[in-house]
């Protein structure tokens, strides 16, 4: 769904001015259930945010920042600081999408209370929707415990990031058929405690089409299935930006290519003497 623009001067795909609307809502997205597929990018900045939203119906400002701008080995370091000053520029920066901030590792697992304390931070620091966190029948409680209390929570299993220390690394999940069922169990059950949409990570087609029939809210897949009730990407890896993308990344461009081949044109251009060049001065009065 695309946003209308009524203002025409000056705006352009690159420069959105928004007329006046309502944001889409949590319960307009778990409305879609079987229903128009829900698109769903990472935007961590504003600018980002303010490309993205006209195209998307919920932006993620994801733990994968730390990775991605942050230069970290894994998710495991990235703090709550970080979210709630990423997920702010997110939602100044977006009128439209659903914004869903993630919680990071270390500060809901305790108990459903840290969770709270974490989820209620981010909320009002940040004017976001909703939380994400990563976890599946054994963070059900949790999810209850917040969606009771007023805090939309989107729920995150299969593939979980923050427990790749137990999973030993980032290989698909659900291959045997004793984790195909602890998967499709996480599913139900995080779904059951009130989880208002699920992203499943990184499983076989099979099980995310049986998750996506399985549970009444949408089912967001990334390296999943084309038969979820909606996909997410991390926007560098889709962009061509980042420089190791999983198999299940499509890139939809080459923006690494392209910044090299500015950043070289800049470069020949100083040292050749010919930037600046005559439109870039200021001239003085006559
Ligand atoms: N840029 C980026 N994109 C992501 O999708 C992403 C992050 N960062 N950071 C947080 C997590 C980590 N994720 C990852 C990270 C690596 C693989 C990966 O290397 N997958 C390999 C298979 C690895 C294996 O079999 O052990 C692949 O080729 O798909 C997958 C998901 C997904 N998330
Ligand atoms: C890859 C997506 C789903 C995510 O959780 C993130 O960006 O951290």
């Amino acid at each position: 769904m695309s946003t209308t623009f009524t203002l025409d001067t000056g705006t352009s795909r690159a420069n959105p001015t928004p007329a006046p609307m309502r944001r889409l809502t949590v319960p307009a997205i778990a409305a879609r259930k079987g229903g128009e597929p829900i698109v769903m990018l990472t935007a961590y900045t504003a600018r980002t945010a303010q490309l993205l939203d006209p195209h998307c119906d919920m932006l993620l400002v994801g733990d994968s920042l730390g990775q991605v701008i942050y230069g970290l080995p894994s998710t495991l370091s990235v703090t709550l600081d970080m979210m709630c000053a990423h997920g702010a520029a997110v939602v100044r920066g977006s009128y439209h999408s659903v914004v869903v901030i993630d919680m990071p590792f270390g500060s809901y697992e305790a108990s459903p209370q840290q969770a709270f304390a974490s989820a209620a931070r981010i909320m009002a620091e940040t004017g976001a929707a909703a939380v994400k966190l990563e976890g599946g029948a054994a963070m059900a409680p949790t999810i209850a415990f917040l969606a009771q209390r007023g805090i939309p929570v989107m729920a995150h299993i299969g593939l979980t990031p923050q427990a790749v220390n137990v999973l030993g690394g980032y290989g698909a999940r659900g291959r045997s058929d004793a984790e195909h069922a602890k998967i499709l169990g996480d599913a139900r059950a995080v779904a059951d405690a009130g989880a208002f949409a699920l992203v499943v990570e990184g499983v076989v087609e099979p099980l995310a089409v049986a998750i996506t029939e399985g549970v009444s809210c949408p089912v967001i897949g990334i390296g999943a299935s084309a038969k979820c009730d909606g996909q997410v990407l991390v926007t560098e890896d889709m962009l061509g930006m980042f420089e190791r993308t999983p198999r299940f990344v499509k890139k939809f461009d080459d923006m690494a290519g392209r910044i090299s081949a500015a950043v070289a044109h800049y470069a020949a251009d100083v040292r050749g003497r010919s930037f600046p060049g005559p439109d870039q001065l200021y001239q003085p009065k006559p």
